[in-house]
């Protein structure tokens, strides 16, 4: 069985979402963020800090390189992790790409509670910020997915179903 790979922009809930796909199908999550720190010993705040972006993106490319060796696991993607197209081709040779999406007003919700993702944290305004980012990425997700869930109106668990419903017509 492949994985099930969460792929999008920040805030769009791939890690929570992902979480609850992986505890309904009854299969192991593995969230590339969270496996980035663990193996570095440190938060993706002070990875940054300390050794800044390239660093953190070579992290985050050995990890995925590693995890696309096993299959049927959910796996929640940072959001910048398909913008190498090597990571692309790790993630698709051995998952399908699910891409979450939400509109800018909506990632700054709920990415406001929490300042925890250093690209939206150096001081300007967050609105413009995340609707740069969006549009330079744009492209990039919707070439990278097989399938794609607009998260904006949605609860999480309605999220999960309409992944679950397409995972279901992919089989048949
Ligand atoms: N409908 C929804 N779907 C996904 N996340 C949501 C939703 N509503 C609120 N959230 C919240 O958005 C925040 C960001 O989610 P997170 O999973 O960290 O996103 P990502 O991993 O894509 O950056 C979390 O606090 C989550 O609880
Ligand atoms: O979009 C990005 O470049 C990033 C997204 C973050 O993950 P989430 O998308 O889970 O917030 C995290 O990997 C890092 O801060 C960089
Ligand atoms: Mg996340």
């Amino acid at each position: 069985m492949k994985n099930i790979v969460l792929i999008g922009f920040m805030g769009t809930g791939k890690t929570t979402v992902g979480r609850r796909l992986a505890l309904r199908l009854g299969l192991e999550f593995i969230d590339t963020d969270a496996e980035i720190e663990r193996v570095a010993g440190k938060t993706i705040q002070d990875i940054f800090a300390r050794h800044g972006l390239i660093r953190f993106r070579s992290e985050e490319a050995l990890v995925i390189k590693r995890l696309s060796l096993q299959g049927g696991r959910v796996v929640a993607t940072g959001g910048g992790a398909v913008l190498d197209s090597k990571n692309v081709d790790s993630l698709k040779k051995n998952g399908v790409l699910v891409r979450l999406t939400a509109p800018p007003e909506v990632i700054v919700q709920r990415v406001g509670k929490r300042r925890n993702r250093p690209l939206l944290n150096h001081g300007g305004a967050l609105l413009e910020t995340v609707q740069r980012l969006m549009r330079e990425r744009e492209e990039i997700y919707g070439q990278a997915a097989d399938f794609t869930v607009d998260t904006g109106a949605l609860s999480k668990d309605e999220t999960v179903e309409r992944i679950v419903s397409f995972l279901r017509k992919d089989v048949d």
